[in-house]
């Protein structure tokens, strides 16, 4: 509803163009009812004008029908693209942990299968909605124009009707949540799938890809299925119910036009303005529970795993940090994931990292270095003891304060499907001069001559069309770009040969104004001797 208030001068009009047109085909049933009487009693020039009327009343209807079909696809993008900026907004506005607790996948499937969803049941059904209410009121009322007792029979008719379905509500409701899970489950196994292709296919194993997604895909079948099976139910008893009502009130206007109470043309009016009422009664219960089946979906776009922008504002953290002028600190520090108290990867770890200097950190696979740069990031929030940056605790840091000063180059880049330029500049104003020297400093001036539209080169998703060392390389000048102080780099340059790494890591050492930590497997003598310090991470980790 939050929507169509935002859109409410193009709802307003498709209301009005709704109601216009049933209006017209409630003209069309009157006509064709008077048409019947008047050529009882012999009088062909008003069945003439009746028959116009219906002509003219038809073609009104039809031109309705093409101006609500085009308003109406201009509604549903409009709040497609409302409903996607209010996603992206939650999701931008969370930490990182409360991003990576659900997959990409299950993004992309909220922003498409459940923007489908949220089309088919929440837009078109409310708009139908609306044209039966209306179509319904004029019925009624022509009924009751005709005599008063077909509208008490229909009003009786109606309590039935409009009890009846309720007995199909918790079924549709389960089944409904059920199939929006399936899709996402479908979504997040073809994304893995697809994304694993290079290692099955180098394992011979592509055949795993058919059978998982065959698996996913019988799953989400089962469920569309069990869905169909609880909307079939509903829909059969109710259309049962309005056939069985239409004849009640048939018969009653057979009777009363024996009885010479009614005009013989109600015959056809009570047939086409009950099976309207009761049709529209029948489609309108059946489009209020699929209206009704949205509301979860939407209390989960809008619900409590995503954090809203306002509740990040009044956390009473600092939103302003200036730059590092006496160190980084980590005082104790111990962490583990997943709630893995007994065994943490970090225990106790003890690090000052003093402004302006250059520290190299050194230690085994897996003993936890991206643990500890993802902790001086800002990523990793729930770890005991304490971190500091110029004496202020991070906790009482806002992390997009701590994101001005700090640029982390993780071991795996992503590049964006976007310009060179842009993917180095993320979009942020870069003077040229400065842009060529870093891109001299990292060594991407030859990949810029070598693409086909230099800086203006599109790049494909995530870099598949880069070498693993131009990927990185692209991140740091990135992170150099970006203009922050404190730089965290993680095996930042593994993928460049020997000379290259070492002529990278040897300027970013050059640099007076930056405080550097450098996670490395293979440090360089060279390397060693221009760093303020090499710490092994093995000698501050005090594990048990
Ligand atoms: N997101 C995660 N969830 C659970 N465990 C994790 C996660 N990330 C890392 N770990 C575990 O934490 C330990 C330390 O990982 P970390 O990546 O910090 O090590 P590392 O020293 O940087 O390793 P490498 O040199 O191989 O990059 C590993 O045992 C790893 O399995």
């Amino acid at each position: 509803m939050h929507y169509f208030r935002q859109r409410r001068g193009r709802f307003s009009l498709l209301v009005v163009i709704i109601v216009a047109s049933a209006a017209l085909s409630t003209l069309s049933g009157i006509a064709s009812a008077t048409a019947l009487t008047v050529i009882v009693k012999r009088q062909a020039g008003r069945f003439f004008f009746w028959v116009g009327i219906n002509l003219a009343a038809l073609v009104g209807y039809a031109l309705l029908i093409y101006c609500q079909d085009v308003q109406q696809a201009k509604l549903t993008q409009e709040i497609d693209t409302l409903i996607r900026t209010d996603v992206a907004a939650r999701l931008g506005a969370q930490d990182y942990a409360g991003f990576h607790r659900t997959t990409t996948a299950t993004y992309t499937s909220w922003l498409t299968n459940d923007i489908t969803t949220i089309n088919d049941y929440g837009i078109d059904d409310l708009l139908m909605m609306i044209q039966q209410v209306a179509e319904i009121i004029f019925s009624g009322a022509t009924l009751a124009a005709f005599h008063w007792s077909l509208l008490a029979t229909v009003a009786a008719l109606t309590l039935v009707m409009v009890a009846f379905p309720r007995v199909f509500k918790p079924w549709l409701d389960r089944t409904s949540l059920a199939r929006t899970q399936a899709n996402e489950r479908l979504v997040n196994v073809l994304e893995d799938m697809l994304n694993g292709f290079d290692t099955l296919f180098m394992t011979n194993l592509t055949a795993v890809m058919r059978k998982k997604i065959t698996a996913a895909s019988r799953d989400v079948n089962h469920h569309y299925v069990a869905y169909g099976r609880a909307s079939g139910a509903m829909h059969a008893s109710n259309n049962g119910l309005a056939f069985i009502s239409q004849l009640v009130l048939l018969a009653q206007t057979g009777w009363l036009i024996l009885r010479g109470l009614t005009p013989v043309g109600a015959i056809t009016g009570a047939q086409y303005f009950g099976g309207t009422i009761f049709a529209e009664l029948s489609g309108i219960t059946f489009n209020w529970r699929e209206f009704r089946s949205v509301a979860p979906i939407l209390k989960k776009l809008a619900g409590g795993e995503v954090r809203p922008p306002a509740e990040a504002e009044g956390t009473g953290r600092s939103k302003q940090l200036v730059r590092l002028t006496a160190s980084l600190q980590l005082r104790d520090v111990s962490y583990g994931y997943n709630d893995d108290r007994e065994a943490p990867v970090l225990q106790h770890v003890d690090l000052t990292i003093p402004a302006r200097q250059k520290i190299i950190l050194t230690g085994d696979s897996g003993t936890g270095k991206s643990t500890l740069l993802g902790i001086l990031a800002g990523q990793l929030t729930d770890y005991q003891g304490t971190v500091t940056w110029d004496g202020q605790n991070y906790h009482n840091l806002d992390v997009r304060a701590l994101h001005t000063q700090i640029a982390y180059v993780t071991q795996t880049p992503y590049i964006f499907n976007a310009d060179l330029a842009w993917n180095l500049t993320l979009g942020q104003p870069v003077a040229p001069e400065q842009l060529e020297a870093v891109l001299a400093q990292v060594g991407l001036a030859p990949l810029v001559a070598q693409l086909p539209a230099g800086l203006a080169t599109v790049l494909t998703h995530n870099g598949t069309d880069l070498s693993g060392g131009q990927k990185q390389r692209i991140a740091i000048s990135r992170a150099l770009l970006s203009g922050r102080r404190v730089l965290l780099l993680d095996e930042a340059t593994s993928a460049l040969d020997k000379t290259a790494s070492l002529a990278v890591e040897e300027s970013l050492l050059a640099m007076p104004d930056i405080t550097l930590v450098m996670v490395t497997h293979h440090l360089r003598p060279a390397v060693a001797a221009k760093a303020d310090a090499v710490v092994a991470l093995a000698a501050i980790n005090r594990q048990a």
